[in-house]
């Protein structure tokens, strides 16, 4: 279990979902998931976000154990998603003399998801730079729009120097898994929040400013150390420079003549000097991981049979979901196979014009049914271009 100690008076009262088995009904967690919450014990009380639906019991459990007894002056609404907006109402009807606290935005969306009465009352709507004190406590208000949603703000305590970064630096895992941060930090953020990548630079350039010492996210550990880390990663990711030397190979086969192709191109690769060659199987593997690992390397190999006049559907699911993520900045090299008229290339180059600062090696492979050696030539000559 992950330690969840933050202050004296600042308390974690998230809990872990181990049994979900799709987040956001398409992403899966191995390891589950945690969706967090916070309570700050000052002169007033003040709750960061409620928790999902799924696990409404345990978060009212760990709140009146925290509260001990006392009230709640603040409910602080960061974001406006289920997996931590769930328990908005039911929270403001427990609490009826707390202030909820969140964006206009936030404020104009709340109506659609509850019907709380005598909203215009109970709503303290925070802008930019507006601070609320709490005692020794002093929250400072930071709008963070499109860092996931339109609504989206984060919370600076001043005291404790805490950020509360809402969905920045989330993680897939629930507290409980015993796993490193990155590669499942990674595969929350590009998925989740991939696309918004000049929104998250924005947010990163005013937490610059912030002498932060504990990261409290809405999914994922609490981050006490090694700061710069984190940020660092998160500064890289939202850039959509490659963060790592390397090769992603991908391919979409359905009888597995295109993926023997491909996984001849990984150890041309390797016999060519690639410092790391990466294989996804697109039919199989992870898709998130493989977007992911898009976002990881700088190189990609995509090998793709034909399929009615086009693309074998899970390289364009593939494809179409790095154009959704503003993927940019990358080199492309293309491996075909058809048994007519071979054209997934054509139709895998007509999705990437979709994206920016993308390069296409001019070395195509095209194979007929199975490969032959004339196809582990070009192969060769393919391999000595994308590692050029
Ligand atoms: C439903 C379906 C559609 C196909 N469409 C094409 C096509 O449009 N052009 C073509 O040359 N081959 C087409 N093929 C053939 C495959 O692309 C070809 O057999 C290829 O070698 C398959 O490689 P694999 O062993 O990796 O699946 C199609 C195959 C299937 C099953």
């Amino acid at each position: 279990m992950k330690d969840t100690y933050i202050s004296e008076a600042v308390k974690y009262i998230g809990a872990d979902d181990t049994t979900l088995d799709l987040f956001e009904s398409q992403y899966q967690i191995p390891n589950g998931v945690s969706y967090n919450s916070y309570v700050i014990l000052d002169e007033k009380v003040a709750v960061m976000d409620t928790i999902d639906e799924r696990k409404t019991d345990e978060w009212f459990a760990n709140l009146e154990n925290v509260l001990n007894g006392r009230t709640v002056d603040y409910l602080v609404i960061s974001h406006l998603e289920p997996d931590h907006a769930a328990n908005i109402k039911r929270a403001a009807d427990k609490f009826p003399q707390a202030q909820l606290v969140l964006s206009a935005k936030a404020k104009a969306m709340l109506p659609q998801f509850f019907d709380i009465a005598h909203l215009e009352e109970r709503c303290l709507v925070v802008k930019e730079g507006d601070t609320l004190e709490l005692g020794t406590h002093k929250l400072h208000f930071v709008m963070a729009p499109m860092v996931h949603w339109p609504e989206v703000m984060v919370e600076y305590e001043e005291t404790e120097k805490i950020l509360f970064s809402a969905d920045g630096f989330g993680k897939f895992g629930a507290l409980s898994a015993e796993e490193e941060w990155t590669d499942e930090a990674r595969r929350y953020f590009i998925n989740i929040v991939g696309k918004y990548g000049v929104q998250v630079q924005t947010l990163l350039k005013k937490a610059a400013a912030l002498d932060i010492q504990t990261i409290c996210p809405l999914h994922g550990p609490v981050l006490k150390e090694n700061l710069g880390f984190y940020i660092g990663k998160y500064l890289t990711w939202s850039s959509y420079e490659p963060e790592e030397d390397g090769v992603l190979v991908a391919c979409a086969s359905i009888h597995g003549n295109t993926k023997a192709a491909a996984e001849k191109m990984v150890e041309v690769l390797r016999a060519n000097g690639a410092s790391k060659v990466v294989f996804m199987d697109l039919t199989r593997d992870d898709m998130a991981e493989a977007v992911a690992d898009a976002f990881r390397y700088g190189k990609i190999i995509l090998a793709a049979a034909s399929y009615d006049a086009g693309v074998f559907p899970p390289m364009e699911d593939f494809l179409h979901r790095l154009v959704h993520k503003n993927l940019q900045k990358r080199t492309f090299g293309l491996i075909e196979n058809g048994s007519w008229a071979p054209c997934a290339a054509r139709g895998m180059k007509g999705i990437l014009e979709g994206m920016k600062e993308v390069n296409v090696c001019e070395n195509v492979v095209s194979i007929k049914s199975t490969m032959k050696d004339t196809d582990v030539a070009k192969m060769e000559e393919l391999a000595k271009e994308i590692l050029a």
